[in-house]
């Protein structure tokens, strides 16, 4: 079943500018977006900044009306069953604000239950169901003021459960945590996707987005340019492999002739310290990294690694190309 479908949804912000001469200004965030999200599925939306990512979970979450186009959460219309759609969706923005610092991670949980309407009988073991859930259970009794961001973060999702919704919308989660932090927030995530929950999640981390996502889709400027597994992204995008050469001082005509070199798709050099590392895209089953050494006679080599692309290779290769 689908949890989540948008079709053809759009959406202009007008805003006027100017003191004296007042002028309409029109944005368009999103210029007919479509995608399915079936239930259970983790589902990734990536895009530079404003290419219209928290716009469209806006409209999702019922804090946005669309200017045209449908979405619809579970069945239910995200405009006219606006109070259906609530109760069935949970959504945590990136950021820590919004805890009570003086409070414990439990007492938080608890006065947001209030809010929620979850019924008092049910609060306590809901609320530790989800300290477990988020890996916070041994911090209960502390108060959130000692939290790192990571830990704020994590609360702020059991925060967005509370009333156990079916789909949950992450909006940069990790947002300025450290990586540890956001190694222990990836497996919170992990673990709802294995309870059954529906996720959707953005995020300008990519490495994220592989590990937990099922299937992504690129947004820029309002449009979608690519949907599809983390797999079949990067195989849409570069065909074959890439080969990866530390070098220390190459010169310039070495790269040039590596990127006349038959099968050679593009060759970027990276300054890392002492070391250029040059990044051969090519396609696959060709003679290039044979080629490429015998330019390579005379320079001093550190390594030469061929790896599968990664998704930022994919994300980045997109992003160039429309
Ligand atoms: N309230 C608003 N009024 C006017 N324009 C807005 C408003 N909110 C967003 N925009 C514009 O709409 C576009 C999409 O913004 P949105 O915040 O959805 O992007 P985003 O992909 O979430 O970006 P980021 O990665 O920076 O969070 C941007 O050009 C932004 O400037």
């Amino acid at each position: 079943m689908t949890a989540i479908e948008v079709d053809r949804i759009s959406r202009v912000y007008e805003t006027r500018t100017g003191v004296l001469r007042r002028q309409k200004q029109r944005q368009e965030a999103l210029g007919g977006v479509s995608l399915h999200v079936d239930r259970g599925e983790t589902y990734g939306l990536l895009g530079p900044n404003g290419a219209g990512k928290t716009t469209l979970m806006k409209i999702l979450i019922t804090l946005l009306i669309p200017t045209s186009g449908t979405a619809r959460i579970l069945g239910h219309d995200v405009v006219k069953d606006v109070q259906f759609v609530r109760r069935t969706v949970g959504y945590v923005f990136g950021g820590d604000r919004g805890l009570y610092e003086r409070l414990s991670a439990f007492d938080n949980l608890r006065y947001f239950a209030e809010l929620y309407a979850v019924p008092p009988r049910q609060q306590r073991q809901r609320i530790d169901r989800l300290l477990e859930e988020v890996r916070l259970a041994e911090f209960r009794n502390e108060r959130v003021q000692g939290f790192s961001r990571g830990m704020r973060q994590r609360l702020h999702i059991a925060r967005g459960l509370l009333h156990d919704p079916a789909v949950i919308f992450l909006d940069e989660p990790s947002l300025g945590i450290d990586p540890v932090g956001a190694r222990e927030l990836r497996e919170s995530i992990a673990a709802l996707s294995a309870a059954g929950k529906t996720i959707f999640l953005t995020t300008h981390y990519m490495y994220e987005a592989d590990e937990l996502c099922d299937r992504i889709s690129i947004i820029r400027k309002g449009t979608l340019v690519a949907e599809g597994t983390p797999s079949e992204l990067k195989a849409k995008v570069t065909h074959g492999g890439l080969i990866e050469i530390t070098t220390y001082g190459v010169p310039m005509a070495v790269i040039e002739r590596m990127r006349a070199v038959r099968g050679v798709h593009s060759v970027v050099v990276q300054d890392r310290e002492q070391a250029q590392v040059i990044l051969v895209r090519a396609d696959a089953h060709t003679d290039v990294p044979h080629a490429i050494m015998d330019h390579l006679a005379g320079v001093t080599v550190g390594s030469i690694v061929t790896r599968d692309p990664t998704l930022e290779d994919a994300y980045v290769e997109l992003m160039a190309a429309t």
